[in-house]
């Protein structure tokens, strides 16, 4: 029986699960936690990812791994592979300005946005990489110019499992690099135009900094570091976090996922590239060779987090709560931008609670509007997606805060759909793993495993509480 490792190397941990090739089975796991912040030495992710392999039973008779990440990230390396500071996260939004800069130097407001998603698939916000790369340009010049290679975390992870030290060995996929904003996602080119003008140098300059080699969804990145005893292991191209999980859970066209994490995503797979000026939707790739458009807002999970701290509970009972008061929450309202935000564009907001009355200033209310603020976010991302065209036939739920019972109850009430729960599960580092075996296999196609069992939950809609927030998401104040 051949073994494969799939890592999902996410915001707040890393998940390693080892897999039978051929089946699917799950065979051992380990996690293990990444440090707070939105600012963090890759170094951390490295270290947590070897605690998780050694939870998981290591790698000695796994005969291949991949790894899923969280995207956008920004990996700069000095000329000796060295990081040259710690990364920048995707919900790092202090590159806020410099993603309207970056707009504004392709005329501007709706002009520019355009000329960005025409160029990319993607217009410019602070999560995307090139607008990192500008704001290093402008607040640490010392470490722009000592940029030699720009990495993404599963990148340099990939890089660090192979042991490699060269520059030019670095690898990525479509997935991840659809996600930089210095890459035709249509095309499937790297755009060094956009690289120079991120970082204010010459296209010439530009075109020294190595950019990982873009490898096809079944091409090898190479294999594991001999040194530490990992030269048998064969390397996938790993994907971008969220294309791992449409792989995890076998998506085809007219499947979507809405990922709760500690961001929250609506992502569907599509047979062409989505190139949407107004920003809502971002048109990736996928791991497959197609294409994953993703509405993704800064503000998932943690908003029940926060919620649960606020109200003194844990998650059942922020749960239970919730589902105590009555859909609309007595006319309460939250607008969930705790972190700021990124769909809509709005990084410098802050959340509200709106419509606060003595009917509603009480536990159950408050659980049941941050639960139904955050799933009217997506909502409003799932249109977007169905607005440009994109088929929604089925709607899975997963990430961390899927495993809430008021989520999955609440879900279908404001999506007006049925909503399939899928077992709770580690859906990147599974689609990791199946790249893996993919990988290993030779095949054209990745292995068919067995797919997990579904709940569905279905509920009248409740088209009010989405009228509500539709009205009210406008009333938040910005951050000073
Ligand atoms: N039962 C639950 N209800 C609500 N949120 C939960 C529950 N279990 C875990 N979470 C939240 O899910 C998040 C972790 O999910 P995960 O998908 O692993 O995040 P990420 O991929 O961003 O690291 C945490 O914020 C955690 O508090
Ligand atoms: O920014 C994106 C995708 O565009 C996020 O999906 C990140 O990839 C982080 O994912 P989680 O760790 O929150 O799952």
């Amino acid at each position: 029986m051949a073994l494969v490792a799939g890592i999902d190397s996410s915001t707040q941990s890393c998940k390693v699960v080892i897999r039978d090739a051929e089946t699917g089975a799950l065979v051992r796991f380990g996690s293990a936690k990444h440090p707070e912040g939105t600012e963090v030495n890759p170094q951390a992710w490295w270290d947590a990812l070897n605690i998780a392999l050694e939870e998981a039973g290591g790698l000695a008779d796994v005969a291949a791994a991949a790894v899923g990440g969280q995207q956008h990230g920004l990996v700069a390396l000095d000329a000796d592979g060295e990081v040259i500071r710690d990364a920048l996260l995707w919900n790092d939004t202090r590159s806020a300005d410099a993603a309207e800069a970056l707009i504004a130097e392709y005329g501007g407001g709706t002009d520019g946005a355009a000329e960005w998603a025409r160029m990319t698939g993607s217009v410019p916000v602070a999560s995307l990489t090139v607008t990192k790369l500008r704001w290093l340009a402008d607040a640490e010049p010392e470490n722009a110019r000592r940029v030699a290679a720009v990495a993404l975390p599963h990148d340099w992870l990939t890089w660090k499992l192979s042991g490699a030290a060269r520059l030019e060995d670095l690898t990525t996929d479509r997935s991840e690099v659809s996600g930089t904003g210095y890459f035709d996602t249509a095309l499937g080119e790297y755009r060094y135009d956009l690289l120079a003008r991120a970082l204010r140098i010459s296209e010439e300059l530009a075109r020294s900094i190595v950019l990982p080699r873009v490898l096809g969804p079944r091409e090898q990145a190479g294999t594991g570091d001999a040194v530490r005893g990992w030269g048998h292991l064969v390397l996938g191209p790993g994907a971008g976090d969220n294309a791992a999980a449409a792989l995890g859970l076998g998506m085809t066209t007219g499947d979507v996922a809405i990922s709760i994490g500690t961001s929250g995503v609506v992502s569907a797979v599509s047979p062409r590239p989505i190139q949407d000026p107004s920003g809502l939707i971002a048109g990736f790739a996928d791991a497959t060779g197609e294409f994953l458009p993703l509405a993704v807002t800064l503000n998932g999970s943690r908003v029940l987090d926060g919620a649960a701290r606020m109200l003194g509970v844990d998650h059942a009972g922020l749960a239970g709560l919730a589902l105590a008061a009555a859909p609309g929450a007595n006319g309460l309202t939250l607008v969930p931008y705790l972190e700021g935000e990124r769909t809509p564009n709005l990084p410098r907001a802050t959340g509200s609670f709106v419509g606060l009355s003595l009917a509603s200033m009480n536990p159950n209310d408050v659980a049941r509007a941050a639960v139904e603020g955050l799933l009217c976010g997506l909502a409003d991302g799932l249109e977007a997606m169905t607005a440009h065209g994109v088929p929604v036939n089925s709607i899975q739920l997963i990430g961390g805060a899927a495993r809430s019972a008021a989520v999955q109850q609440i879900a279908p009430t404001i999506f007006g759909r049925d909503i399939q729960v899928p077992e709770p599960g580690e859906y990147v580092a599974d689609g990791a793993a199946r790249q893996a075996a993919w990988v290993l296999s030779g095949s054209d196609a990745a292995p068919e495993w067995t797919t997990s069992a579904v709940q569905t939950f279905s509920a009248a809609p409740t088209r009010e509480v989405r009228e509500a927030y539709a009205a009210r998401r406008h009333l938040f104040a910005e951050r000073g």
